[in-house]
């Protein structure tokens, strides 16, 4: 029997979608207004979901203090009010797209909890535009 636990967090960050091996024109072409050289904000929202066998003991999946706590250091201090491409060093090369965040905090939680719990990611980067992500 699995059981899903899930935490809601948020982060607000800037942003510019763009590659730096593209030329300017390719990137505007591409990206329009996301492109903008002034970069742009949102207000990420964030929900991270562990699923597993319930502890006998404890009654949880996982204590959500302590995924609470895992999305606090991996999550919100490193990236809210930053600028993702000048700032998060995962994004130094690579394009801060809703679909490369989802998966750059899959990554980082994916270290810090049991491998045998299942893991998914859900991002909204505005209030209509969300992407989910639970690991290849
Ligand atoms: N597949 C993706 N497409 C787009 C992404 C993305 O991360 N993945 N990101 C963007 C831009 O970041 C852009 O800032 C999104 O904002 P916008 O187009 O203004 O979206 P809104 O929901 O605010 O606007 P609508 O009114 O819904 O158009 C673009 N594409
Ligand atoms: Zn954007």
């Amino acid at each position: 029997m699995k059981v899903t636990v899930s935490r809601k967090a948020h982060f607000n960050a800037a942003h510019r979608l763009h590659r730096k091996d593209w030329t300017d024109e390719k990137n505007n072409a591409v990206f329009g207004k996301c492109n903008n050289a002034n970069f742009h904000g949102h207000n990420y929202e964030l929900t991270v979901s562990v699923s597993g066998a319930i502890d006998p003991e404890t009654g949880y999946v996982i204590d959500i203090k302590d995924l609470a706590d895992l999305i606090l250091e991996e999550v919100e201090k490193p990236f809210d009010h930053k600028n993702l491409n000048l700032d998060v060093p995962e994004f130094f090369d690579l394009n801060p797209t809703a679909e490369n965040i989802a998966v750059v905090i899959w990554n980082k939680i994916r270290k810090k909890i049991d491998m045998a719990l299942d893991l998914e990611v859900i991002l909204y980067e505005t209030p209509r535009n969300f992407v989910s992500y639970r690991g290849a």
